[in-house]
């Protein structure tokens, strides 16, 4: 299958500091990737270079003809003076009609936000509705920087479900950065972890019934714990979180606490 977009070895340079390096990876139609990596290793860089929002210094990109994408951004900066309803935030893409509007926002179960003030929303409120936004456009490839961000544990498990569904609608290929590694890592075919350059990638798979995880979580949350698959038979220092080779990940009790 053609992929939607390649990347060969591509770099990034600002200012003479190398923020990526040699980064090649495929996003295919119907595929979740998730790009993981500690702060400032360019994840964010990675997200702007494939939205053409940024060159890069050196590599390939190839999209396929008349790639649409969907971005939802790690934040939007709403103008506190300029009250905005919802309606009208979709309305800005113009193509669409109230029926559209309506439609998209119950997509993302969003549709008793349509008169409410943007500046209301709840933090996961304002994820929802900026997928909805991204969604009105019927992406080929929808691409999410930290979509949970502000976003409580119930509200995250629902961001992602919806991503899911999106995906599964769509039929589109997804690419996400994300932290949330217990929450994700069932959703995802593929995890990259980036630390600079691609350290390590591999295929997530589901674990089990941990009991403090389903009283965190429920049973829907608690089946979406990870295993992370590490395939390079060598050892990088990107990796934060504890992803050891073909060991399953456990999250320290007081990470669990954190994302309470
Ligand atoms: N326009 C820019 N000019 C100079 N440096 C930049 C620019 N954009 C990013 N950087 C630097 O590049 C590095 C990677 O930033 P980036 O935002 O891509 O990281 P990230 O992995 O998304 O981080 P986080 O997890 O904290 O969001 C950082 O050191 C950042 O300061």
């Amino acid at each position: 299958m053609t992929p939607l977009i390649s990347l060969d070895n591509i770099s990034v340079e600002i200012d003479h500091q190398k923020i990526l390096y040699d980064v090649s990876l495929r996003i295919h139609l119907n595929q979740i990737i998730t790009l993981l990596g500690p702060n400032g290793a360019g994840k964010s860089t990675l997200v702007k270079v494939i939205l053409g929002l940024i060159p890069c210094t050196s590599g390939t990109i190839v999209r396929s003809p008349n790639l649409t994408i969907g971005y939802v951004p790690q934040s939007i900066n709403l103008n506190s003076t300029l009250p905005i309803t919802v309606k009208r935030f979709m309305r800005l893409n113009k193509q669409l009609n109230n029926e559209d509007i309506l439609n998209i926002l119950s997509m993302v179960k969003a549709e008793y936000l349509i008169n409410k003030s943007m500046h209301q929303l709840s933090g996961g409120e304002l994820q929802r509705v900026l997928l909805a936004q991204a969604l009105a456009k019927k992406p080929q490839l929808l691409i999410l920087d930290e979509p949970t961000q502000g976003v409580d544990v119930n509200g995250q498990v629902l961001l992602y479900d919806l991503i899911t569904d999106a995906k599964n609608q769509f039929n589109c290929g997804v690419l996400m950065v994300s932290h949330d590694l217990h929450l994700v890592m069932a959703k995802t075919d593929e995890v990259i972890c980036l630390n600079h350059h691609i350290c390590c990638s591999g295929t997530p798979a589901i674990v089990s019934n941990d009991p403090e995880f389903i009283s965190l979580f429920g049973q829907h949350g608690a089946s979406q714990i990870a295993v992370y698959k590490h395939h390079h038979n060598h050892q990088h220092d990107c990796c934060k979180s504890p992803i050891k080779q073909n060991k399953v990940i456990v999250l320290p009790s007081h990470e669990r606490k954190n994302n309470d």
